[in-house]
């Protein structure tokens, strides 16, 4: 199966579990793989054909901006089932990384995959 990928997507969130992170909003990093049969957009060169990565990345975005989770677990899971439900993408794999929660690490965070893969 082919994909189509969005690589660190940034969007600003309330995100946390502890109290002082409920007062301000923080980066969030978004990777991003999804299952797609790249074929039939590449053949008549057609975006609506396409799995548009531009309507993808604003529909998250938007997403993200609104969203006040306590876990990055939690909001995983949300947008997971938005790319399921809204952009019928049959597999995908995303991380979530909140850089700078963890002052000794670079990068913190999660990956989940869902969906089924197909040939
Ligand atoms: N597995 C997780 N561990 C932690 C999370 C999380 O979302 N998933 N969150 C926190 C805090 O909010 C942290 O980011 C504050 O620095 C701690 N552990």
């Amino acid at each position: 199966m082919d994909t189509v990928f969005i690589r660190e997507l940034r969007a600003d969130a309330v995100i946390g579990v502890y109290d002082w992170e409920r007062r301000l909003r923080q980066t969030l990093v978004l990777d991003l793989e999804m299952a797609w049969d790249n074929r039939p957009a590449a053949a008549g060169d057609d975006v609506g054909r396409a799995l548009d990565y531009a309507l993808v990345s604003a529909r998250l975005v938007d997403y993200i901006e609104g969203s006040s989770c306590q876990l990055l677990e939690t909001l995983a899971e949300q947008l997971a089932a938005l790319l399921l439900d809204e952009f019928s993408v049959p597999w995908l794999r995303l991380r979530l990384s909140k850089p700078g929660a963890v002052l000794q690490a670079r990068d913190v965070g999660v990956q989940i995959e869902r969906g089924e893969r197909g040939g």
